[in-house]
């Protein structure tokens, strides 16, 4: 155990992810083991969910630390599949402390239905995103097409970095969403997947 995992930082950063867990498997959108959540450590590295487990019953040693490169610090930890989503995110924007990916029903079927995007328009709560300061105007979600591959991935969500202020959605798959703290990504998760279930019932209606 090196110096970052004793400190109140790292606690910090695992009871941060811990109640995420919660709050996420509260809603339903990390169903069995699906999910990933981390958190940016002061000293560059991350704090991210370990592979495999189920992110509403997370225990401390659930959550393990990595570096940007998306390695675990301690040999033989194994980090989420989709650990290199985060660290692309953290690489982007130095002001990304917290990234969140979920499972949700209308995240997975509307992009399984959608085309490169989903655009959200003529909604009040599109105003929880940065720069979206009226209901009269279109949030553009971009859609990816899931790959198991995780790093030929980040490269197609390379080009759009910088351009999401709702976060993005892998098809058939789920949500990524960031944010400055994790209170910030939380609510921009809790806006686009309410969004997202608005758009599910509305096309249900046939609208
Ligand atoms: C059972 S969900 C399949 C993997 C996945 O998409 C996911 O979000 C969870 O993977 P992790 O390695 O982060 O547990
Ligand atoms: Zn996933």
């Amino acid at each position: 155990m090196d110096q970052m995992t004793k400190t109140g930082l790292w606690v910090d950063a695992v009871q941060d992810i811990i109640a995420a867990g919660r709050r996420m498997d509260r809603f339903g959108w990390v169903p069995a083991t699906a999910g990933n959540i981390s958190r940016r450590l002061p000293d560059g590295r991350i704090a991210i969910t370990r592979s495999g487990g189920h992110k509403g019953f997370l225990a401390p040693d659930g959550v393990i630390e990595v570096g940007m490169d998306g390695r675990a610090v301690q040999p033989g930890d194994r980090p989420s599949a989709e650990t290199l989503l985060h660290c692309q995110l953290y690489a982007h924007d130095p002001a990304i402390g917290a990234v969140l990916h979920g499972h949700s029903v209308a995240s997975t079927v509307l992009s399984m239905a959608a085309g490169d995007a989903i655009t959200l328009s003529d909604y009040e709560v599109q105003k929880v995103f940065a720069g979206q300061t009226t209901h009269d105007a279109s949030v553009r979600v971009p859609v990816f097409d899931n790959d198991q591959d995780i790093a030929r991935l980040c490269t197609v969500v390379a080009p759009e970095l910088g351009r999401m202020p709702a976060g993005y959605v892998i098809r058939g798959h789920g949500v990524y969403v960031w944010g400055a703290t994790m209170d910030v990504a939380l609510a921009r998760l809790e806006g686009l997947e309410f969004l997202l279930a608005c758009e599910l019932e509305k096309r249900k209606l046939g609208r």
